[in-house]
């Protein structure tokens, strides 16, 4: 048999390299070429080894509770080469009113556990924390079918709540707008909880306690993992991995899908100008849906209800002389920025306390975030006015005042994929036409289920086995 895999991201490579495991397994011999349009693997994961730093312009962890990521570490070997986040910077800050206001403790994303803890918080003013106590008391949410994170979670806890606490933590993820993102496709896990118990926060109580029972095990074990020698280091090993079995086209653009009597041919275009034909039995599609898109269509899928905006970011990392920070950072992780304050950041990390390993103990290194939905304009900035802008942020927030010595901007356009209210019929829907018109295609990736590390690898397996198992049966 012969697979195309489409995209040369983190999905895209454990894709093929599941679909090597599936071939030798099994014991049918299986060609695979992976496309990539850009000129070199790893898509989002983007790695800087420079002056002595090992810093992330993409991702920069992972979450170990989705057990997909730790395992693939696992798998290539690289089990050593895991780090854990520091777990004496914990304490994460949001930003009101131009200043740092430490996360209410005993929390459950947000959502108070412990309801004294909440109440000395100084991030949200007494109405704001009464607002959101309110929903102990609050009838059962009538809720039948996805409506918008936000619309669910003002309605139990409250305005105040959401524009500081809501969606600076559980928008933030998907770079995203509380009020359009679909409640089903992003925190099912918050309805079921409000289902179960009726209040979120009599949920977040029980959960707690869940959670400290289970956590013998895990103790001192943080949630977010990463890797020594950085994120890229992943992508490497994968590519040294399949390379042997995969045939890796860099600078190849597929412009065209057909379907033949058997399979797929499918249509390329090079870097140089060059354009080609190949044809395969099946094809794993793992590219964003704005490029997926017009390539299910010429396939006759239609999928036009199926819209997923992706939200533009820039990542803008700050090295400091740590002779030259005044401040102790080293007890927290980073703060967020509500909307609502009108700064261009919208988050940063504390590197260097987060994830010691990344930095020389001489220097502070922060990583500062740009842009998200409808709130993109400061990303027009050149390199130069944006590490300016940021800067003076951080100068007011953080109360540094001297200057970052090196700085790396990294632009993420189209980057953080948003599910919209709708998402999963939506995506339902897409499924049973791929299902019914185009046999031993998939398509996967962070535009579908789960834009984190873990649930794209995820993806990317669960997509090369239904290939394979549809070409296998054949
Ligand atoms: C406090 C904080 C968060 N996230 C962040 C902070 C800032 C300070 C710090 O670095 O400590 C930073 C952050 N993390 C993410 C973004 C958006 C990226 C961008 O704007 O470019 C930003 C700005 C992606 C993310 N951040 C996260 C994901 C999802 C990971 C996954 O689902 O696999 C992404 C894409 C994880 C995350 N991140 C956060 C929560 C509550 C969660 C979910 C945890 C859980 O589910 O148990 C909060």
């Amino acid at each position: 048999m012969k697979v195309a895999v489409i995209g040369g991201g983190i999905t895209g490579l454990t894709a093929a390299r599941h679909l090597i495991e599936k071939s030798r397994s099994e014991d049918v011999p299986c060609d695979i070429v992976l496309y990539e349009k850009d000129s070199r693997l790893g898509g989002k994961i983007r790695t800087y080894r420079e002056q002595g730093l090992v810093v992330e312009g993409g991702p920069d962890s992972m979450l170990a509770r989705k057990p997909a990521g730790v395992q693939l570490l696992r798998d290539l070997g690289m089990e050593t080469d895991i780090v854990y986040m520091n777990p004496e910077a914990s304490q994460t800050f949001i930003v009101r009113n131009g200043k740092l206001h430490p996360m209410p403790q005993g929390t459950f994303v947000g959502i108070p556990a412990e309801v004294e803890k909440f109440l000395t918080s100084s991030l949200l003013s007494g109405t704001g924390k009464l607002r959101a106590l309110a929903d102990v008391w609050l009838p059962a949410s009538p809720i039948q079918q996805d409506v918008s994170l936000g619309a669910f979670l003002r309605s139990r806890l409250g305005d105040e709540w959401v524009d500081y606490l809501g969606e600076p933590l559980l928008a933030g993820i998907y770079a995203g707008r509380i009020d359009q993102l679909s409640l089903f496709a992003t925190w099912r896990q918050l309805y079921d909880l409000a289902v179960q118990s009726r209040s979120l926060i009599i949920g977040a109580m029980a959960s707690r306690k869940r959670q400290q029972t289970n956590r013998s095990g895990l103790s001192g074990r943080s949630a977010f993992v990463t890797v020594r020698t950085g994120l890229e280091s992943v992508i490497e090993r994968l590519r040294d991995d399949i390379a042997q079995a995969v045939s890796i086209r860099l600078g190849t653009q597929v412009v065209a899908m057909r379907r033949t009597e058997n399979g797929y041919e499918v249509r390329s275009t090079g870097d140089n100008g060059s354009s080609a034909s190949e044809t395969f039995d099946g094809v794993v599609l793992t590219t964003p849906v704005a490029a997926a898109k017009p390539l299910l269509r010429q396939l006759d899928i239609v999928s036009d209800e199926f819209d997923v905006p992706y939200a533009s970011t820039a990542t803008i990392i700050l090295a400091y002389r740590k002779q030259d920070v005044a401040v102790d950072l080293s007890h927290a992780s980073g703060f967020l920025v509500p909307r609502s304050e009108g700064m261009a950041m919208t988050a940063s990390t504390w590197m260097s306390s987060k994830w010691p390993h990344t930095t020389p103990s001489n220097m502070v290194v922060l990583r500062c975030y740009v842009g998200r939905a409808g709130q993109e304009e400061y990303l027009q900035l050149d390199d130069e006015a944006m590490v300016k802008q940021v800067s003076r942020e951080v100068e007011s927030i953080v109360g540094i005042q001297a200057e970052p010595v090196w700085h790396k901007v990294t632009r993420w356009s189209h980057a953080m994929p948003n599910y919209l209210v709708g998402h999963g019929d939506h995506l339902q829907r897409l499924h049973a036409a791929i299902q019914s018109q185009a046999p031993a295609l998939a398509v996967a990736g962070a535009g579908y289920e789960g834009l984190g590390l873990p649930d794209c690898i995820v993806q990317g397996q669960r997509a090369a086995d239904e290939v394979f198992t549809a070409l296998f049966r054949r």
